[in-house]
């Protein structure tokens, strides 16, 4: 049985290299992309001590008290995700009919084992962001604010290093990208008992497709993200932390509109992580990881793009606003 290698690209040699290197490099990412949905970035910029603070926030802000939580509690609904979601709230599995289909029947909802924090770009005004308070945990904001600049930032120079591999004209990826519409995550997943997950309603994540663009994500140490291996649809790999400081991206839906089909959207899911060492008394221990969704300009249409339509590759999806359609989604996830 041969297992599929997630592809590693030193992202450096597109932001600092030669014009061949940047070439080479973007090629690699983009092949990756099509490919497999997904791919691993080294020296992409965010260094290991930025990440060991995210994971030290990470913990802060899920070990404040529920009641403090609350008071920045996310509504269910339609609207853009904006502050705290207690576990049980987003439900990934209904994402996919498969997720109902494969499970065993009569046995309830299929919920996520997961809490989460979400915001968008600074000083929304359509949909306000909801930190807790500075009394109640200083210097969050301060935090959550710089590193999504400095993920924007990353995300737009993956942006241009698809115009470089797909050939496309300078900014007519980035361009769609901004005013930034995006979306920072920080997540926890509890310490969870391997009975409570095998009673096949339950899971960490289930499998599902993001809905921006393409998606960064840090794992910590644990592990448990899985994305599909293509040749056996709806089969997962594991993506096993390499402790490289590695950024892992995935393809997301909206990418997929965009290139009408040429890049499809990651599939993945959050499982238990593969080492058994990692499970004590039955018991898999909690788990962090963070995610940015880098989403297009909200005005912006989620149709695809000239590039990617010809006569024998007529346009597959509608033109609608990147808005109108992540709200459509948003919706369903409740
Ligand atoms: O925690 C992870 O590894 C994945 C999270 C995820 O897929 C999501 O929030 O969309
Ligand atoms: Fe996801």
């Amino acid at each position: 049985m041969t297992v599929i290698q997630l592809p590693f690209v030193d992202f450096s040699l597109f932001l600092h290299g030669t014009a061949d290197q940047r070439g080479k490099a973007a090629k690699q990412l983009v092949d990756s992309f099509v490919n497999h949905g997904f791919v691993r970035l080294q020296k992409h910029g965010i260094s290991r001590d930025f990440v060991q603070q995210i994971w030290e926030w990470d913990r802060a802000f899920f070990g404040l008290p529920e009641e403090v939580k609350m008071k920045i509690v996310h509504h269910p609904g339609s609207d853009l995700q904006r502050g705290w979601s207690r576990k049980g709230t987003e439900t990934t599995s209904k994402l996919f009919k498969e997720n109902a289909e494969n499970s065993p029947k009569g046995k309830g909802e299929l919920l996520d084992e997961k809490e989460h924090f979400d915001c968008g770009p600074h000083g929304d005004i359509e949909f306000p962001n909801k930190f807790p308070s500075d009394k109640d945990l200083p210097g969050f904001k301060e935090f959550i604010e710089k590193y999504f600049d400095m993920v924007q930032g990353v995300s737009l120079e993956i942006m241009r290093a698809c115009e470089v591999g797909f050939g496309l004209p300078e900014n007519s990826l980035v361009g769609l990208c901004t005013p930034a519409a995006s979306e920072l995550r920080m997540l926890h997943y509890p310490p969870v008992s391997l009975e409570r997950l095998e009673t096949g309603t339950i899971k960490r994540a289930w499998p599902h497709t993001d809905f921006g663009i393409i998606t960064l994500l840090f794992q910590d140490g644990l592990g448990g993200l899985e994305f599909e291996d293509r040749n056996k649809p709806f089969t997962f790999v594991p993506i096993l932390p390499s402790g490289e400081n590695e950024l892992i991206v995935n393809t997301s839906q909206t990418f997929q509109r965009w290139t009408n089909d040429v890049v499809k959207a990651g599939l993945h899911q959050v499982n238990v992580p593969p080492h058994m060492s990692a499970i004590t008394d039955g018991y898999i221990p909690e788990r962090y990881s963070s995610v940015f969704f880098l989403k297009a300009h909200r005005e912006v249409s989620v149709g695809p793009i000239e590039q990617f339509v010809t006569e024998d590759r007529p346009a597959i999806y509608p033109d609608i606003t990147a808005l109108q359609y992540q709200q459509e989604m948003t919706g369903i996830l409740y």
